[in-house]
């Protein structure tokens, strides 16, 4: 499991383990493991340190520093490594190591000019390695100038590896989001423990692969702020039938889905719920999605809605699926109103999120409910603009868990599980293929037959995700997918997690 944390966690644990070393150890040892690494991707690109090109970008602050020491390290290792000032504070010990160790500094940046443009433009162009030391877990707001004019210049001109010192500036540490313009990283190296805003998009984006340097932080850490599930963690929660099993202790899913319009979002969800494992999946619906589920899934018990015939007719579930493609109209509402009345977890989708909009009592059950927005869904539920949620997405998820009191799976370029007093989980899986139609119905469906199974509403959500994303990815390998290629690729998936 991954686990990440907020700036206060860190500065917090920064605090407790300063008071016990001397002055400067932290960063000594940041600048270490930088310098590692930097030497490791010089390494690679440039087959060597010696003779390679670096251009240390350094603030004001400490991170700054961090840089300048990194950079004093491989100019030691005959780096030719230049220094760009963006403050007229930049860490004095760092800078009179980089230099003692040979690095020079190129025109001044605060000049008020602009002709260190030109000098600063080569350099970045012909450097090997970028090293992003503007600014760290001490940035506030979008970046300010020089800040901003140089990140842009790395962002458009940088020919080599670009490496951000502890967060790529311009990226929130603690929420990923990014106001203004913030630095591409191939690599961040980040200190101590991770920080939730790499794991989050848009920062997770901008940070590319992160490598994490220990300087001691672990133990002054409390519990993470985010987490994210490898597949060790996914393989420990799944449950896997035994010899005891049978079909109603596997787990008994109702799927109320589709609609005359929209069959489709039936048999996708019926198709998720079964191939997730379940011991026994009920349909319920109008008559068009019943013919097509009838057709494409044999094994589904199935009852047609309508002429007296209601949803307790179904009988007995041990969870619910509500909402792919189900309608929105007054039939609909009535027919989510009582199947959310059923005293066993629900997990609500589309359609049901619509409804719950509109009638937000509907969430507000005895049992454990699961709710799996993408962002235009969770903008309408909580009243916002989606792009406020796309900018923030950890934010969002964890106010409407705490609104409605239930667990959120919001859905997207970073799909986020919040659940009040769990940690907000991030998953890592998953591919942009991804965002086409009816694949939300499959999740739904995985994500519903996995709290049939007698898992918690956070490991549900959080398991479907890793699941969901990992078919995606098995069935897209780099090309366009449809929906129905991760039913296919579900058994290989739930295979490899043994
Ligand atoms: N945690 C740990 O255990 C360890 C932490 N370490 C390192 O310390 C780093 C934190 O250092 P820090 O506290 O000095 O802050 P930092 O990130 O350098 O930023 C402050 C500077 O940025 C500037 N600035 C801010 N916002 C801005 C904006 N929008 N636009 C433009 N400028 C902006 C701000 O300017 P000012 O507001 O002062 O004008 C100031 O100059 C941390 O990330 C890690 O690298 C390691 O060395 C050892 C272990
Ligand atoms: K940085």
């Amino acid at each position: 499991m991954r686990t990440a944390f907020a700036v206060d966690q860190i500065r917090a644990a920064e605090h407790a383990l300063m008071s016990r070393l001397p002055e400067g150890t932290l960063m000594t040892r940041a600048a270490t493991g930088l310098a590692v690494l930097c030497g490791h991707e010089l390494a690679r690109a440039a087959g060597r340190v010696y003779g390679s090109r670096l251009v240390v970008l350094a603030g004001g602050g400490d991170n700054g520093g961090d840089a300048l020491f990194a950079g004093a390290r491989l100019a030691a290792r005959g780096a030719r490594v230049v220094a760009v000032l963006a403050s007229a504070r930049v860490h004095a010990a760092g800078l009179a190591a980089l230099k003692a160790a040979g690095g020079r500094v190129l025109p001044d940046v605060l000049a008020g000019d602009e002709t260190w443009i030109a000098p600063v433009r080569d350099a970045v162009a012909a450097a090997d390695l970028v090293l992003d030391g503007l600014v760290g877990i001490g940035g506030t707001g979008a970046l300010r100038e020089p800040y901003s004019a140089l990140v842009s210049l790395v962002n458009t001109e940088a020919g080599g590896q670009v490496v951000a010192v502890d967060v790529p500036s311009g990226v929130d540490a603690s929420t990923g989001q990014v106001e203004g313009v913030a630095l591409r990283a191939g690599l961040t190296v980040t200190f101590g423990a991770e920080k939730s805003g790499l794991l989050v998009d848009p920062g997770a984006e901008y940070a590319g692969r992160v490598e994490l340097v220990d300087i001691g932080l672990v133990p002054y850490l409390d519990d993470p702020d985010v987490v994210a599930f490898g597949r060790a963690d996914v393989a420990a929660l799944l449950p896997l039938p035994d010899r005891e099993s049978d079909k109603y202790r596997r787990g008994v899913v109702g799927v109320m889905a589709g609609s005359h319009r929209y069959t489709g979002a039936a048999v996708l969800a019926v198709g998720g719920a079964l191939r997730a494992g379940a011991g026994l999946v009920k349909f319920a619906g109008q008559r068009e999605p019943v013919d097509q589920v009838r057709v494409h899934w044999p094994e589904a018990l199935i009852t047609e809605l309508g002429g007296g015939v209601s949803v307790h007719d179904v009988g007995r579930v041990n969870s619910w699926v509500i909402g792919p493609g189900m309608g929105v109209g007054d039939d609909s509402l009535e027919i989510a109103r009582e199947v959310l009345a059923a005293d066993v977890p629900a997990l609500v989708d589309a359609d049901g999120l619509t409804l719950a909009a509109r009638e937000p009592s509907l969430l507000r059950r005895e049992a454990p409910t699961v709710i799996t927005p993408h962002v235009g869904e969770m903008a309408r539920l909580l009243g916002v603009p989606r792009e406020h949620i796309e900018a923030a997405r950890l934010e969002h998820a964890r106010l409407a868990a705490e609104r409605f009191g239930v667990t959120v799976l919001l859905k997207g370029s970073t799909t986020v599980v919040a659940e009040e007093g769990r940690p907000t989980l991030v998953n890592t899986t998953g591919t942009p293929f991804l965002a086409t139609g009816g694949t939300g119905d499959v999740l739904a469906g995985l994500g519903g037959t996995l709290l049939a199974a007698g898992l918690s509403c956070y490991d549900a959500a959080s398991c479907a995700a890793y699941l969901h994303g990992l078919a995606g990815r098995v069935a897209s390998a780099g090309a366009p997918l449809v929906a129905g290629d991760l039913l296919t690729s579900l058994p290989e998936v739930f295979a490899s997690i043994g």
